[in-house]
């Protein structure tokens, strides 16, 4: 049966990009709001009641207003917005992590943001697994495209073109904390350091550890091992057995709906770096929405998605 798709925010960067990989699949129809009437109240609630699924690609605020005038339907939802991820009644949905039937059965489905993808990507296997400690004082150093940042960030690195280095979220408290700490299963939040590149796309999320100084201490192999098993037979996770030389972004880097890990460990397993590479606009944002798209109405995970 055809879904009806309502995307409201379509016209926003992650919006936009949801559209792309949606484009030509007939198993879906979309409910498409002109500029004038986008950010219409009854438009918009109109749409989200003749939805089967609507996806939110909006600020926070906006997003809790969508979910409040579908009231009273039997809408679904993916939200791309951090407005939801560890709310009551709503479920994470990063499937590898939570659970395909989860997801394929859930009302109100949250997307991850970007940053957490990379960091529990790494780290939650290994925290549940034993390997890590749950009450360890993880730090996270990350950098991002500025197309992280939405329209407003892009237009800022359009006008200002002589940026090479943006640290940010100095003072803490980033609003992706939350979920790090709830589905990594950890005691304390992690310190993050986030920061954006002159790169349209892409992120490195990078957690050092000093795996010396821990109570009980695993090897960089027997982390690398675990990921591996965790992630086997995925299409969309792939954990690489090498230390590499260097990690890079490309300036027009292509969209990517994939995810690479690495476990970087120093000669003597003191030390290991487990790294992430993704794009923030794919497994990011718009593919990890596509694949819940996909899981929530019993089609093939990758379906639509961008794993060339
Ligand atoms: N960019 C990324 O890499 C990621 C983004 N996200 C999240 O996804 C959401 C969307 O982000 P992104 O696409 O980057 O942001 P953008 O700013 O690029 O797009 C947001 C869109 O929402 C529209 N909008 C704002 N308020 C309303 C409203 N009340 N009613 C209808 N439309 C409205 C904006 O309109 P207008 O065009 O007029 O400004 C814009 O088109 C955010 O919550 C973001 O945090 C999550 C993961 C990664
Ligand atoms: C570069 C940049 O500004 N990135 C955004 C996060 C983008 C993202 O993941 O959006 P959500 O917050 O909805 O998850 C930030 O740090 O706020």
């Amino acid at each position: 049966m055809t879904q009806r798709i309502f995307i409201d925010g379509a016209a926003g960067t992650t919006g936009l990009e949801i559209r792309e990989r949606l484009a030509g699949r007939d198993e879906f129809e979309l409910i498409v709001l002109g500029d004038e009437e986008r950010k219409s109240e009854s438009a918009r609630r109109d749409a989200l009641h003749a939805a089967d699924i609507a996806i939110l690609c909006l600020p926070d605020d906006a997003a809790k207003e969508s979910v409040s005038l579908a009231e009273g339907s039997d809408t679904r939802f993916i939200d791309a917005s951090s407005a939801h991820r560890v709310a009551d009644g709503w479920t994470y949905g990063f499937p590898e992590l939570i659970g395909h039937d989860t997801i394929a059965n859930a009302q109100f489905v949250s997307n991850p943001g970007c940053y957490p993808t990379g960091f529990l990507a790494l780290v939650a296997p290994l925290v549940k697994a034993g390997l890590l400690p749950a009450d360890w004082p993880y730090t996270v150093n990350a950098v991002s495209g500025y197309s992280g940042g939405g329209k407003a960030l892009i237009e800022r690195f359009a006008q200002e073109t002589d940026f090479a280095f943006r640290a940010y979220g100095l003072g803490g408290g980033h609003k992706h904390l939350p979920e790090m700490k709830a589905y990594a299963g950890l005691t304390h939040a992690p310190v993050f350091s986030p920061s954006v590149v002159p790169a349209h796309r892409g992120m490195i999320v990078d957690v050092p550890l000093t795996l010396a100084a821990m109570e009980q201490s695993h090897s960089p192999a027997a982390l690398l091992n675990e990921l591996q098993r965790f992630y086997d037979g995925s299409d969309l996770v792939s954990v690489h057995g090498d230390v590499p030389g260097e990690l890079l972004l490309h300036e027009g880097a292509p969209a990517w709906d994939g995810i690479e890990l690495w476990v970087c460990g120093d000669a003597a397993g003191a030390q290991v770096r487990l790294v992430a590479r993704l794009d923030n606009l794919g497994k990011g944002a718009s593919g990890a929405a596509i694949q819940n798209l996909n899981i929530m109405c019993g089609l093939p995970e990758t379906t639509g998605l961008r794993l060339g």
